[in-house]
């Protein structure tokens, strides 16, 4: 196999694609025989390709590394192809590098070609894989494709037409990261392992569900993208969308398309939103000034890049409603920001509760991350006292040695399995959720409201759930 890398020499390759290709080698995942060629402008020799790959290996890799031999070879594998993506007659020297790794390495001519560039270079890359003969192989060829896939439903929906002149919906594979994080990846397997959470996971049992994505960092050094993106489509159109197709879908039997086919049953079921209720079921809010571990921060406003009077939203809540046969009535509340009071992904599922006045809800916790685990809480009587009392049965996962997520997605895409990719429905549906939220926003039919950085979001997203009797279980209300 070979690793076409397109952007090798940015961000993104560096702080996870090398680490994550390292693990998966050490882990003996990579194929028997494989090359990593590496495309970006800069003219570096190969030599300069393999330190870099080297550093970021020991920067950002989860293991540590004292194994010079396993390096050594490691490394041997990277190729380095200088090449413009825009200037077509370039790529003759790109296939002949890839060419040549293939006859000298005796590698099967199945090739992964990665796209960790801006979205605006994704059109000319693809067809120039196609023209340059690249695409050709006599095994397979996948392409995996970074976020932002669009920047709403019309682009969404060029960009996948434009992918697919190249590539078959089967070879290609959309990168959501949340979907390689080990507790998403888990969800499917802990309903459906577990009969006990199967016969309760619907309407008849649970009254809300609550998907919570907090971040402490601001916008960094990101405006220029951030600004135009805001929360609705740098989280909500993606990671938050799926994790609640990955809660709410009904799994009979594992495997990729059962799990693809239930999450587009999903968002086939998710109630669309008119502009004119966008209001009544999104808060937008932006973060001001506060205070963050103790240290002042300063409003999103006075972020360097951020436009003047920016309005962009940092924070998003949203009530969602699938109207399907397990979830009608049961409110799906999400919530995502940025500067607010701590980092942590988090599912909280709220069951009925018929002894209302005398106990507290049975609940179920999925931390997602930073911390892993599950936890439930159930109602126990206190010796001391004999009170009803709620305790909470906790697993946590121990995150030592589990793989990251782009090491499991990146393992996916080597042997074929779409399971944790966003299939082109899924991101089609999703952008068209999100585009009344987009139009209300642009509108400004929406209030923008202001929180204190440090805070867990504006008062409104509190009363979003008030309406409904509900209130976020933020962990200290766990
Ligand atoms: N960084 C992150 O944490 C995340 C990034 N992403 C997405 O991944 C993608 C890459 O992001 P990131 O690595 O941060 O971006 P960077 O800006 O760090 O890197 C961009 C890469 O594209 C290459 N490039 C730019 N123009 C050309 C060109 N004309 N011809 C050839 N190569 C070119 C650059 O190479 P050179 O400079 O040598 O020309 C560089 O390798 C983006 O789509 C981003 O949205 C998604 C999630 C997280
Ligand atoms: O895709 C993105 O995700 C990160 C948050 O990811 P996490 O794994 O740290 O939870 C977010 O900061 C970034 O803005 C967004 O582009």
């Amino acid at each position: 196999m070979t690793f076409v890398l397109f952007g090798a020499t940015g961000d993104l390759a560096k702080r996870k694609i090398f680490p994550a290709l390292y693990n998966l080698f050490m882990d003996g995942k990579m194929p028997d025989s494989f090359s990593i060629v590496g495309v970006g402008r800069r003219e570096w020799s190969d030599q300069t390709f393999q330190s870099h790959v080297e550093e970021s290996v020991h920067t950002f890799s989860r293991r540590i590394i004292n194994d010079a031999s396993n390096m050594k070879t490691f490394l041997q594998a990277f190729r380095y192809s200088p090449l413009d993506v825009t200037k077509s007659d370039e790529y003759q020297s790109l296939l002949e590098t890839v060419q040549q790794q293939e006859k000298n390495l005796s590698i099967p001519e199945n090739r992964l070609f990665y796209l960790s560039v801006s979205p605006e270079f994704v059109d000319a890359i693809t067809s120039n894989i196609k023209q340059s003969g690249l695409g050709t192989v006599k095994g397979w060829k996948r392409l995996i494709v970074e976020k932002p896939f669009g920047h709403d439903l019309t682009s969404a929906r060029e960009l996948n037409e434009k992918l697919s002149r190249t590539f078959e919906e089967e070879e290609m594979y959309r990168i959501d990261h949340y979907l390689g994080k080990p507790m998403v990846q888990n969800l499917e397997s802990l309903v459906y392992t577990n009969p006990l959470l199967r016969a309760i996971w619907n309407k008849d049992h649970i009254v809300n569900v609550q998907i919570t994505a907090s971040e402490v960092v601001g916008v960094e050094e990101r405006a220029g993208y951030y600004d135009r993106a805001g929360a609705i489509r740098d989280m909500v159109q993606n990671h938050m969308l799926q994790m609640v197709m990955m809660t709410a879908m009904q799994i009979s039997k594992k495997g990729a398309e059962e799990v693809n086919d239930e999450k587009r049953k999903v968002m086939e079921s998710l109630r669309p939103l008119q502009k004119e209720d966008v209001a009544a079921n999104v808060i937008r809010g932006q973060y001001g000034p506060g205070e963050i571990k103790g240290e002042p921060v300063t409003a999103y406003e006075n972020e360097p890049g951020v436009s003047p009077s920016s309005k962009n939203d940092t924070f998003i809540a949203a009530r969602l409603w699938i109207d399907n046969d397990f979830w009608a009535g049961v409110p799906f509340y999400i919530r995502t920001g940025k500067r607010m009071q701590e980092k942590s992904t988090r599912i909280v599922v709220e069951f009925k509760n018929p002894l209302s006045a005398e106990t507290a809800p049975n609940r179920l916790t999925i931390d997602i991350s930073p911390s892993e685990g599950v936890s439930l809480q159930l109602n126990m009587k206190n010796p001391l006292n004999n009170q009803i009392e709620p305790v909470s049965i906790d697993f946590s996962a121990n995150a030592k040695d589990v793989p990251e997520a782009y090491e499991l997605l990146l393992f996916g895409a080597l042997r074929g399995d779409p399971t944790f990719f966003a299939h082109w429905k899924e991101v089609e549906l999703s952008w068209e959720w999100v585009q009344p939220i987009l139009d209300a926003f642009e509108e400004d039919l929406v209030p923008l409201h202001l929180y204190r950085s440090g805070s867990m979001g504006p008062e409104a997203s509190y009363q979003l759930l008030q309406e409904d009797g509900f209130k976020w279980l933020d962990h200290e209300q766990k």
